[in-house]
């Protein structure tokens, strides 16, 4: 049973870049489920915006084609749907479109106002001016950036200072979709609501952490947004560090959304810098070569670029794998490496975390009863969200003392019988009630770069390319080696 879906106050969502991907794919869907949970109630309204001349009846019939799948069980839900979907075209940068824009939004003055900046990060100044100009930051005004939040720290403050000028920091939602996944929230409610853990979670008892999160896609149409951001900007700068710090963080002293930023900025100060004196030995960059997967060729990123892109390139040093070692200087994790992975094009579509613990100090078993192995929590964020306790037991049965190494194991929707909502579903909500928990603060955004920044820096200046790997694999086997020399493997237990 899940509880009840309550439904939020009525507002105007306008999602800036409203025919881009992110939008088609991520948030419309989103937005549709929560609409058929009885979540958003007639009276509010979705305005998609671009520069693309369409009205509202062109964007609906696009929206409805890539809302299909998602609609097939939900009938003429689709079409009560798609009446509070509007359009309104412009160019950001330029006048026209705007004095109609701003009228449509004065029809509706008492619903909760959310701009998404669905758009390259080039337009947010610019958008949120023109935003400021109409006074449409007054009121119930809401802001959401998406990431990445400039290229470095030096972008990211210029943006954050600009858009600063109109929307007070309390106006504006960072998104990281990845604190929206439910395993993700599920790690606050394990660590904390349960005393199991809590006394376990340090470098006395932790040996060590891996995060991984495997993309089988590639860059998709996304390539020549990518190409300029590269795999430590796309996924590490952002979702990968959150994850660690929503791992790393000392307990706050409440859900309040300061609490919890406050702890998170903690770690992301306390993390060891990476440079030039120590990223060859501590960080592995890949990219993507040809391969075959399911028995079909798989192209290359050079093939994959070129096909979404219409200048064409033979070479690229834009990384599409990174593994690191990270390490958190402070007394509850001194000493406890974090190892990171993500990439594309790689063997398996999973995101997981896991924490491994240190062994028993002392075995009084025999060699006969087999080889002892640490104890594992891996909390799964996808596909198949749950969480697995590797645990040792005796082998059942009267044949002597044998011990075997099994997972306690709840998968999510198999306890709780339902599939569990997209995160964007949750986040999108979030900041229609005004709870910006989940999302970053400004100083958590700059702290990540600051501590990227170096990494990108150490990279440039060695300028080495990327290690190639075939599409289909786990990336360069250098990456296999950065735990290896430590004596661990990469937790690659994903079938069971
Ligand atoms: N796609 C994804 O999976 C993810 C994307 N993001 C981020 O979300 C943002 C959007 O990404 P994505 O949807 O992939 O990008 P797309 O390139 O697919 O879409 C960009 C959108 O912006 C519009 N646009 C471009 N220029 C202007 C302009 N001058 N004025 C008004 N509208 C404009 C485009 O429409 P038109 O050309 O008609 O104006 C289009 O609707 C980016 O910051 C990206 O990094 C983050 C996480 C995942
Ligand atoms: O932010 C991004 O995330 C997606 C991966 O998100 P997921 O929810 O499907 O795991 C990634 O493909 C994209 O490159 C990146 O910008």
């Amino acid at each position: 049973m899940t509880a009840p879906a309550l439904p939020v106050d009525l507002f105007d969502l306008v999602i800036f870049g409203g025919t881009g991907d992110l939008a088609v794919r991520k948030l419309l869907p989103a937005l549709f489920h929560r609409f058929v949970d009885g979540q958003i109630q007639p009276g509010s309204r979705i305005i998609g915006v671009a520069r693309e001349g369409l009205d509202d009846d062109g964007y609906r019939a696009q929206i409805r084609s890539a809302l299909n799948g998602a609609a097939s069980k939900q009938g003429d839900q689709l079409d009560t749907f798609l009446k509070l979907v509007h359009y309104r075209p412009l160019d950001a940068r330029k006048d026209a479109g705007w004095d109609d824009f701003a009228k449509l939004m004065g029809e509706y003055p008492d619903n909760v106002r959310v701009f998404y900046l669905s758009t390259s990060p080039d337009l947010f100044v610019d958008i949120c001016q023109r935003l400021g100009g109409y006074g449409l930051n007054q009121g119930k005004s809401r802001v959401v950036l998406e990431k990445p939040i400039g290229k470095d720290l030096a972008s990211a403050n210029r943006i954050n200072d600009d858009v600063g000028r109109v929307f007070a920091e309390s106006q504006t939602y960072r998104i990281d979709h990845y604190l929206g996944k439910e395993t993700v929230q599920n790690l606050l409610a394990l660590r904390f609501g349960n005393a199991l853990f809590e006394p376990l979670w340090n470098a006395g008892h932790i040996d060590h952490v891996q995060i991984t999160v495997a993309e089988t896609l590639g860059v998709e149409r996304r390539g020549p947004y990518y190409d300029h951001a590269g795999a430590l900007r796309d996924m590490v700068q952002n979702h990968m560090l959150q994850l660690l710090c929503m791992v790393a963080m000392e307990p706050p002293s409440s859900l309040s959304p300061d609490a919890v930023r406050d702890e998170k900025l903690k770690v992301l100060h306390a993390l060891k810098p990476i440079n030039e004196t120590n990223a060859s030995q501590l960080t592995v960059r890949g990219q993507y070569r040809a391969g075959v997967g399911e028995g079909q060729s798989v192209p290359g990123y050079i093939e994959d670029l070129n096909s979404s892109s219409k200048s064409k390139v033979e070479h690229s040093s834009t990384e599409t794998f990174v593994a690191l070692k990270a390490e958190i200087a402070n007394w509850r994790w001194s000493g406890v490496p974090f190892y990171l992975r993500t990439g594309k094009r790689l063997a398996e579509r999973v995101s997981e975390i896991v924490v491994a613990f240190k062994p028993v100090p002392h075995s009084i078993f025999t060699a006969s009863a087999g080889p002892l192995a640490q104890n594992r929590l891996v909390l799964r964020l996808q596909p198949d969200e749950g969480v697995k306790l590797w645990l040792t037991i005796k082998h059942p049965g009267p044949g002597g003392l044998r011990l075997r190494h099994v997972p306690l194991d709840m998968s999510f929707a198999e306890a709780f019988g339902v599939q569990q909502p997209d995160a964007y579903e949750r986040l999108l909500l979030d900041v229609v009630r005004g709870n910006p928990t989940l999302f970053m603060r400004r100083d958590e955004v700059e702290a990540a770069w600051r501590w990227a920044d170096p990494i990108l820096a150490a990279w440039a200046a060695g300028g080495e390319s990327p290690r190639p790997y075939t599409s289909g694999t786990w990336g360069p086997s250098a990456a296999v080696a950065l735990i290896e020399r430590d004596g661990r493997t990469w937790d690659e237990d994903f079938e069971q």
